[in-house]
């Protein structure tokens, strides 16, 4: 499998070196060439196979032979089987053919885990077989920090850096950074927000020479290639559970840096019968705007009670563009610039297209919190922030009522007692491993939003000096 850019001037890269590359030297996000196409045939055979065989069958051809198979399936075992469910991603019944797919059954109780359990491991395969020490910088708005450095904290071959923006991710989400003990682990909480982060995780690799080549840099974000591989295998799943592939099901994703829907799209590509995909947002609508009006324009990030959601340049809505563009990279490339500095209104055809596959809705803090509340109250079934958006999305937008429709549940609500008070409810007792996270002691930097500041404390950090 051959990995390329979505601006068309990097090399093309095999998977070991995709995961490692994060942000090619282009600036693009690196997608297969080719994806995997499955028949129907193909697809019902895998009913019933356990989440971790399913994820075998489904990452195999993107890893492409850089890993032994019985090492990847060793590692996918042990990945999943950390999870605190038997079935790792199981469906809820919320009404008649409405579901909840709970992904947040992982150590850090949201999505992430999924992705970010494999991707410390398989960063650790590569980097022990390479004799290699890598810096990863990461940006999170909330649910990325703790799911990445939970999932890299073992590594002796990284030093994990994570920048998230100061008093802006709930409580929960800043104690499970802050609290993880490791001699590699390093938090530093940005006096700004979460595009801030991400814009200075992207600095960091257009410019990698404040490593000195003695390190190399890896990202943790959606931009990585493998965070995106691994989400793909849970829509495969959903939909195996509700009699796909021999009907199709209809997906609610709450959205923020698009890494997640991008995931489901993919699987729509490589085989999945699937009705529809919804953009979630929050007040953050941009990708709203985008899709519903064909009008790319930046507003203010907003914090809403869905922090984690509280992003304006979404990632990977590049990797759906460079589709929409017919994969012409140098035409991306300058549509790139473009949305960085001016409204823009993408090609009608292209947009056509989008929109045959996409719907979108934005859901504002008070609707929110009513979705939540009167979730509880139809099923007792409590949701967090970011899920009731997807939820209230599906409600709005869904095409047919005969199509069971499933929205990904991205977090557990305990993370964000916030919107569940503000919905009148009360937030359930942290789980099991996390019962004493209030009297655990934190460890994190406060830094200014500027980009010399991280790179010098990084540099200090690794260097000593
Ligand atoms: C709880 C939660 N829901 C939804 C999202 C949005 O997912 P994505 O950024 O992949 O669009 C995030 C952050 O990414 C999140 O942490
Ligand atoms: N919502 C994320 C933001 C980072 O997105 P990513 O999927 O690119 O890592 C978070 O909670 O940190």
């Amino acid at each position: 499998m051959k990995y390329i850019s979505t601006r068309g001037n990097a090399p093309e890269l095999d998977f070991e070196n995709v995961l490692l590359a994060g942000l090619a030297t282009d600036g693009g996000l690196y997608v297969p060439k080719e994806l995997p196409e499955y028949s129907l045939d193909e697809i019902r055979s895998w009913r019933g196979l356990p989440y971790s065989e399913l994820a075998f069958k489904i990452i195999k051809p993107f890893v492409g032979g850089a890993i032994e198979d019985d090492v990847l399936a060793k590692m996918l075992d042990e990945t999943y089987a950390g999870f605190g469910h038997k079935a790792v991603a199981p469906l809820a019944q919320i009404d008649s053919s409405e579901y909840v797919l709970e992904l947040f059954q992982g150590p850090t109780l949201a999505f992430k885990d999924f992705a970010l359990q494999l991707l410390g491991r398989l960063l650790d395969h590569v980097l022990v077989k390479r004799n290699e020490r890598a810096v990863i910088i990461g940006a999170t708005s909330g649910d990325t920090g703790s799911a990445a450095i939970e999932g890299c904290k073992h590594s002796d071959h990284v030093d994990i850096f994570i920048m998230h923006p100061h008093n802006r991710v709930s409580e929960v989400q800043r104690k499970q950074m802050t609290t993880i003990k490791g001699d590699n682990v390093f938090n530093i909480a940005v006096e700004g927000n979460f595009d801030d982060c991400q814009r200075m995780v992207k600095a960091c690799f257009a410019d990698q020479d404040f490593l000195r080549g003695e390190r190399r840099l890896v990202a943790v974000n959606s931009i990585n290639w493998a965070r995106i591989m691994a989400q793909i295998v849970y829509y495969f799943y959903a939909s195996l559970n509700l009699g796909g592939p021999d009907r199709e099901v209809a997906l609610s994703v709450p959205t923020g840096n698009f890494g997640d829907i991008f995931a489901g799209y993919l699987a729509h590509k490589m085989g999945l019968p699937v009705k529809q995909l919804i953009v979630a947002t929050n007040k953050n609508d941009i990708l709203h705007r985008a899709i519903s009006q064909n009008k790319y324009e930046k507003h203010p990030l907003a914090h809403t009670l869905s922090p984690s959601m509280d992003i304006v340049v979404s990632s990977n809505f590049e990797r759906l563009l460079f589709d929409v563009y017919g994969r012409d990279g140098a035409a991306l490339a300058s549509l790139m610039d473009r949305m960085n500095s001016e409204t823009v209104e993408f090609d009608k055809d292209g947009m056509a297209k989008v929109r045959e596959m996409f719907d979108s809705h934005a859901v504002n803090d008070e609707v929110t919190c009513e979705t939540i509340k009167q979730v509880y109250d139809e099923t007792g079934y409590l949701l967090d922030p970011h899920t009731a958006i997807g939820v209230k999305a599906a409600r709005e937008c869904r095409r047919d009522a005969t199509v069971p429709m499933i929205t990904l549940g991205t977090a557990h609500p305990v993370k964000f007692a916030e919107a569940i008070e503000k919905a009148g409810l009360e937030t359930p007792q942290l789980p099991h491993h996390l019962l004493d996270l209030f009297e655990r002691e934190e460890r994190y930097e406060v830094m200014e939003n500027e980009l010399s500041n991280l790179q010098n404390f990084v540099v200090k950090t690794v260097f000593g000096d």
